[in-house]
């Protein structure tokens, strides 16, 4: 598309923190002009600068609360409307978003398991209809072609599983279960007040053990089992994930490293990296980093994404700028983060 053309967009969700980081690399993209930013109808219109003061003087946007009355007039100022809601929200809204024709980058769970009965039991509500199927989106594994009017965007655990285990899935060994541990900061719970999420309460323990919603999503899309554990830890933001995976026999290092490179290598924000990664290296950017070593035939890979940016905010431009054609980066380096 030409530099000149700009696409009008909204954001839903915007006072939470995946809503607040997709509000602020849309309003600094190249190609996209950042319409609405709503919140729940339970607030008042207010500037972002009111619950994100780190954005005075540098972000006038304001807060509007959402109401259904206001959707035709969206439908015709915005092409584009990304969504940053409880699953359930999202469940409701979307569709009616798409009937009204625009494009719809869901951050929630709603659309991501093509299992209905899963889905059921993972999410507590029957999964959404829509007129046509979503797509689920991890952007390097994606080939969008302009015309899906939803993507699903994927979780933010399966995100930094299948960066890490998808490309090597060929060589592992047939009908084995791969391990998932893995660490999140806390933002992973979003800004809703809540015990668990507490300052006081936080210190590092696991969580939804082996029946997090995450484990059928990682299944789905890396195509073996999973065994998933994640781990709610003491820090801010960020997700480092372990990977334990039996490989198939004989496989070499050099196979190891090829699939990688087959898959990566047009990639530019996926890292392959020589030591294991810090949270520090990719917190408050697009990337994700990854690192492996073999043990006799166990395969050992540590993999860390920021949770709101490749997890969330920034993987779901970047399947915008695929679906628009645009370059993968758009928009997305030397952004920095909000929360
Ligand atoms: N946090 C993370 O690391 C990640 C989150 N996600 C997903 O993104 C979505 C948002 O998560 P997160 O940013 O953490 O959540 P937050 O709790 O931080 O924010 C939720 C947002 O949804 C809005 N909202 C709540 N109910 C309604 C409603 N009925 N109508 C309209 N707006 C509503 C809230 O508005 P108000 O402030 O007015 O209540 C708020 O803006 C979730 O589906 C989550 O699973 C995905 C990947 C990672
Ligand atoms: C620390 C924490 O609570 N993390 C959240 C996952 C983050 C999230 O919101 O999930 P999605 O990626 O599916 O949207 C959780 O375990 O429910």
């Amino acid at each position: 598309m030409s530099q000149q053309e700009s696409i009008n967009c909204a954001v839903f969700g915007a006072s939470g923190y995946s809503g607040v980081e997709l509000a602020w690399l849309l309003h600094n993209h190249p190609f996209f002009t950042l319409s609405y930013a709503f919140t729940s109808g339970a607030r008042e219109a207010e500037p972002i600068t009111a619950l994100y003061p780190q954005l005075n003087g540098r972000c006038e946007l304001t807060l509007q609360p959402w109401h259904s009355d206001l959707l035709p007039q969206l439908a015709q100022q915005v092409r584009v409307v990304f969504l940053a809601l409880p699953h359930a929200v999202s469940a409701e809204l979307a569709p009616q978003l798409t009937a009204a024709g625009l494009i719809v980058f869901d951050l929630s769970g709603a659309f991501r398991l093509a299992d209905a009965r899963q889905h059921a039991m993972a999410y507590g509500f029957p999964q959404p209809q829509l007129n046509a199927p979503a797509h689920y989106g991890i952007a390097e594994f994606s080939d969008l072609q302009g015309n899906e009017p939803l993507v699903a965007v994927a979780g933010c655990y399966p995100t930094a599983a299948a960066l890490a285990l998808r490309p090597l899935k060929a060589l592992l060994k047939p009908s084995s279960v791969a391990i998932v541990n893995a660490v999140s900061g806390v933002t992973g719970a979003g800004r809703k007040a809540q015990l668990a999420s507490n300052f006081n309460e936080v210190s590092l323990q696991a969580y939804g053990v082996a029946n997090h919603r995450h484990q059928p999503e990682m299944a789905q899309s890396i195509g073996c089992d999973i065994l998933f554990v994640p781990h709610l830890g003491n820090f801010k933001r960020g997700i480092l994930a372990t990977v334990y995976a039996e490989l198939a026999p004989g496989t070499t290092q050099a196979a190891i490293e090829d699939s990688f490179q087959a898959c990566y290598h047009n990639q530019p924000l996926v890292r392959l990296v020589g030591t294991p990664p810090k949270l520090q290296q990719v917190v408050g950017t697009p990337y994700c980093d990854i690192y492996y070593k073999t043990h006799g035939s166990t395969l050992i890979l540590s993999v860390a994404i920021d949770n709101l940016l490749k997890g969330a905010a920034s993987q779901a431009v970047q399947l915008a700028n695929q679906y628009f054609r645009l370059p993968a980066t758009a928009g997305l380096i030397n952004q920095g983060a909000v929360v």
